[in-house]
Parts: structure tokens; C-alpha cells; sequence
């Protein structure tokens, strides 16, 4: 996945840290700049009237249901006009979120990117571009400064110097107008703003996710009109300590000034998280919901998610609804499904709802993410006849036991890729010693479980449904979907997959998660060789070479 989030990376599962750029944003990158405009040439007949300023907005702003169902991707081929795909943000020399202020429509590694998948020969890649502006919906971001001339952004490339941001083009208008109502009220309450070298201060970071699914506007409308559900990050133990007074005074100004009875309803909600230490981590351990919906919704492959502010999101919330709508055209009705690296089980509970999937397991390391996961089940249609179970586990450990059962494994790891015990399990299940694992481990009794990491994770489980889930079958996985945001580690892990003989890649998708970066998000499908495949192939390669 991405670069940070507001540019962090993917958060650990219990520790999000706003490491310094070079850490947590794409690598560094020469930045690229438009070229001078050309010298006028000589008028012969009275100049032109100047063209318009690029437009703020893509022309035609997509709804998330229009990403999601109607609109074709559009490919490398179809690139619209340079002036609407330049990025034009004032804050572009001193912030370190962009890289690339031009062709925002063609991260600089798209094209080895399709080289590669054209290489390794797959025929129908494809590129979304997506929303090049105002496309991210969920963004973290450092509060120094004084009370008077507060500072909310991103950290200045390699130190810790933070950069405001007030008019960032990436972030969705709605999280720019929130960060100006924070900023008022920090002036007007007196808020002292988090001083790293002292330790002292009050406000140290926020968070603010925007939700898009508003159902009593038109659809047209939602994106456009979202609301930010802003979680305050307050130097302090608890609700009770010495200055949790001008908390409540924060969160109730900006509950007036943009909340439901605000002249324009732009904050959805209000948390605050407590957080005390020295280190660099963002979140502490409490949260406490102060105004508004404690819920925050979004529609996301076609099912009501709920993403509570500690459970994972995704930043690009219509690129992700695009992704999701391509994966969906990869699992077969019916399918076992294990979502790997799960989040709150938005890939899993998605595919449930829509491909009548006999079972969908959820693996997540986040205990966290386990409430989201339960209230977004409870929004299923009943009588889906699939048994669908989040587990609370490390993947990386005894892979091999969630891969079996299961049609179709789903991974999406963060940046790093997959931990090496996952690539070498589906290498296995693929290849001969499927036979073993088969042998080995199935059907595995609770009752004779011996390893204290598998019924520790049985034990924090949530099961929907009462389908009994078929675990005893025999059954492999024939599809791998990866998702991927970073495409080095995705090299590599691809490389290690297809090296085996044991997959072959299928089909694969890029889209532009991450618009003003070099990042891309990439998902990929793998099928299994089955031995008559191998056969097959290696008597095409020899006639070939003939
Ligand atoms: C890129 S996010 C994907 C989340 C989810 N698929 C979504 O789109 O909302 C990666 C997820 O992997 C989780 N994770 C990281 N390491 C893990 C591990 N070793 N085992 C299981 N989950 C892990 C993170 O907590 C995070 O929720």
C-alpha cells in the first residue's frame, strides 16, 4: 500500500508512527517540475484571450458508485490533457507528501511497472488513474508550533521541522476545512501545540478520515460533501488529567463551528486519543469518543464498512472501490476465501456479500480492528450462507493452517511485502508437498491443538454465521490475489512465487492510489500450475526452442 497517510504507511498494528519522511513516504525522489513555459513568440495578429486556469477538480468528478460499477478503467493510452494532470500546490518545495508536480496521471513507475507485467506475459494490464486531485481521504498529521501560528503537516524531508499544509491538493477539501476551523480554535483556546524537544504541549497530532457515504444527499454529491471524523491526539494520560479542560473546549468549538448545527456540516465526529510517551509513536493505547456519530461508515465493494479511528483504512477511498470492483471479477461464486493481512475484513466481508462465498476468513494482526470487523458483519444481508470468521493473528506464523480450506487466498501486506513463511507456504500448498500438508494436517481437532499461537487466535475469533466451516476439507488454494503498494517488494515476492513453478501469473491491474507520488498499487492474480500445466508449458517451450 501506500506512502504514509497523510502520509504514513500502513500503522503497525498497535503502535502508528509518524516516522520522519524519508521512513515513512516514498523514497526520495528527484522532484519533477513542469519545464519553463516557452518564450512568446512575436505576435502577428492580437493575442489570444489567456486559457483558463486548470480546473481545481478533474472535469467530471466520479462518485464512489461510479468508480465502482460503471466507468472503464482508463488506460495508459487514453491520458487527458497535461493542464488538468499537474499538481499546482503551493506547498510543493517545502512539503515532502508529493514528488511529482506534473503527469500526475502516469506515476514515473508505471512504465516499469507494465514492462514488467508485459515480460512476465501478461497481455490485458491495465492502469486507473483515478482522481489525480483531492483524492485522499484519510491523512495524519504533526500540530507544533504556537497557539498563535500553528503548524498541522507533514514533517520537511528528513527532520522533524513540520510543514503547514494548509492548502494541500492531495487531501479531500473537506480535511483542508477542518485543519482551518483546528487551527482557529488552537488560536482563539490558547491550545499549546506539542513541543517534541521539551516533551511539553498539548495538542500533538490528528487524524482526520473522511466518510463519503452520505445517503441523505444524492450520490452525486457525496464525495464532494464527505465528512471528517477527527481524532485528537492530547498529551495527557487520560480525560481526567490537568488539562483535559481545554480538550473539551477544542472539541466543542469545532463541534459548533463544523459540526451538525455549523453553518456547514463538515466533522462528523470527534475522538481523542491519549498519548504521553517520548517516542515517535502517533497513537497511545485509549480512545475516548467525545461528539457525533461514534460510528463512521463508508460504502466499500459494495457493503456498509464501518472503520472505527484505530482500525486500518485505506487513504484513496474511490481508487480502492475501483480495485475492489476489478478483484471482485476474479473469485468464483462460491469460493473459500482467506483474506490474509485483513484490516477489519473489508476484502473478505465485501466478497462474501457479493460471490456467495461458502466461508471467508479473515486474518488480522490488529486486535484492534476485530469491533470494526463486527459491526460491519452485523450490516450483512442475513442468510448469505457463508460462515465468515476473523482471526486476530500473526500470518506469518503457521501460514500452511489458514491456506488450507480455502479456493482463493487473498494477501495484502504492507509496504515490506510478504514475511518469507508465507511466500515459502504458498509455494508448498501449491507444489508436491500439498500432498504432506494434506497428510499432515487435516482435519485438525481442537481438542489435540497443540500450539498455544493457533488457539490463542481461535480464542479471539469472531465467527458470523452458523454454517459449520468446512475446514476438514482437502481443498488448496487455486487463485492468489495480491494487492500490493509496494512494488519493489512486490518484485521480489513475485519473482519468488512464479521461481517455483508453483504459480503463474494470470492477469494483473495497476491503480493510482497515490497520485503526486512514485507509489502505485498493484493487484495481481496468480493461478496454480497444476502439473498437466507444467507439462504442457515446458513441451510448448521446447517446440519453440525446435
Ligand atoms: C495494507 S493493510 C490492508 C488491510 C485491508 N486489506 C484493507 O484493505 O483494509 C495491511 C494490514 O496487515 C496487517 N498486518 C501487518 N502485519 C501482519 C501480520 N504479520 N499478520 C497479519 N496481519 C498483519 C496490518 O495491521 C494492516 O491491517
Amino acid at each position: 500500500m501506500p506512502p504514509p497517510a497523510g502520509l504514513l504507511p500502513w500503522p503497525a498494528p498497535s503502535a502508528t508512527r509518524l516516522a520522519t519522511p524519508t521512513r515513512t513516504r516514498p523514497p526520495p525522489r528527484t522532484r519533477v517540475r513542469p519545464p519553463p513555459p516557452p518564450a512568446p513568440a512575436p505576435p502577428t495578429k492580437p493575442p489570444a484571450p489567456a486559457p483558463p486556469p486548470p480546473p481545481r477538480l478533474e472535469p467530471v468528478a466520479r462518485s464512489p458508485a461510479a468508480a465502482t460499477a460503471t466507468l472503464p478503467p482508463i488506460t495508459t493510452s487514453a491520458l487527458s490533457p497535461s493542464s488538468a494532470t499537474c499538481l499546482e500546490c503551493v506547498h510543493f518545495n517545502s512539503c515532502s507528501g508529493c514528488t511529482h508536480e506534473v503527469d500526475l496521471d502516469k506515476p514515473a513507475v508505471l512504465q516499469e511497472v507494465e514492462n514488467f507485467f508485459n515480460e512476465h506475459g501478461v497481455g490485458d494490464f491495465t492502469f486507473s488513474r483515478g482522481r489525480l486531485r483531492e483524492w485522499r481521504c484519510r491523512a495524519k498529521l504533526a500540530i507544533r508550533g504556537t497557539p498563535e501560528s500553528p503548524l498541522i503537516g507533514l514533517y520537511q524531508e528528513g527532520t522533524h521541522t513540520v510543514a503547514d499544509i494548509p492548502e494541500c491538493r492531495a487531501h479531500h477539501p473537506s480535511i483542508n476545512a477542518t485543519i482551518k476551523l483546528l487551527r482557529q480554535g488552537i488560536s482563539e483556546l490558547n491550545i499549546q501545540p506539542f513541543d517534541e524537544d521539551a516533551g511539553t504541549g498539548e495538542l500533538r497530532y490528528v487524524q482526520m478520515a473522511v466518510t463519503t457515504y452520505n445517503t441523505s444527499i444524492p450520490v452525486a454529491k457525496r464525495y464532494e460533501q464527505g465528512r471528517v471524523q477527527v481524532s485528537l491526539v492530547w498529551n495527557s494520560r487520560d480525560e481526567h488529567s490537568q488539562n483535559s479542560e481545554k480538550l473539551s473546549l477544542l472539541s466543542e468549538f469545532l463541534w459548533r463551528n463544523g459540526g451538525a448545527k455549523g453553518t456547514v456540516h463538515l466533522i462528523h465526529s470527534i475522538w481523542a486519543n491519549f498519548q504521553t510517551t517520548a517516542s515517535n509513536i502517533i497513537f497511545g493505547h485509549k480512545w475516548r469518543h467525545l461528539i457525533g456519530e461514534k460510528d463512521l461508515w463508508e460504502r466499500y465493494g459494495g457493503v456498509d464498512i464501518s472503520l472505527d479511528p484505530y482500525s486500518f483504512g485505506q487513504a484513496n477511498t474511490l481508487s480502492f472501490n475501483a480495485l475492489l470492483h476489478k478483484l471482485h471479477k476474479y473469485v468464483p461464486r462460491g469460493s473459500t476465501v482467506v483474506d490474509l493481512y485483513s484490516g477489519a475484513g473489508v476484502i473478505g466481508l465485501s466478497l462474501a456479500a457479493s460471490k456467495k462465498c461458502r466461508s471467508v476468513k479473515c486474518v488480522e494482526i490488529n486486535k484492534l480492528s476485530k469491533m470494526s470487523f463486527e459491526k460491519s458483519a452485523s450490516r450483512l444481508p442475513p442468510n448469505l450462507g457463508c460462515t465468515i470468521t476473523w482471526h486476530n493473528t500473526d500470518a506469518s506464523v503457521e501460514p500452511v493452517h489458514w491456506l488450507k480450506g480455502s479456493s482463493v487466498v487473498i494477501v495484502d501486506p504492507p509496504r515490506k511485502g510478504l514475511h518469507p513463511s508465507v511466500i515459502c507456504a504458498l509455494q508448498k500448498v501449491a507444489l508436491s508437498e500439498r500432498k504432506s500438508y494434506k497428510a499432515k494436517s487435516s482435519p485438525t481437532k481442537v481438542n489435540d491443538e497443540k500450539r498455544p499461537w493457533i488457539l490463542r487466535a481461535r480464542e479471539a475469533a469472531v465467527q458470523v454465521d452458523s454454517t459449520p466451516l468446512e475446514e476438514s476439507s482437502g481443498t488448496w488454494p487455486e487463485t492468489l490475489i495480491y494487492i500490493s503498494c509496494g512494488w519493489d517488494s512486490f518484485k521480489k515476492d513475485c519473482k519468488s512465487l512464479m521461481s517455483s513453478k508453483a504459480w503463474h501469473l494470470q492477469d494483473a491491474h495497476a491503480f493510482n492510489f497515490f497520485p503526486g507520488t512514485d507509489s502505485i498499487e498493484v493487484l495481481a492474480i496468480f493461478k496454480r500450475e497444476s502439473e498437466a500445466d507444467q507439462k504442457k508449458r515446458k513441451k510448448a517451450k521446447k517446440k519453440k526452442a525446435k
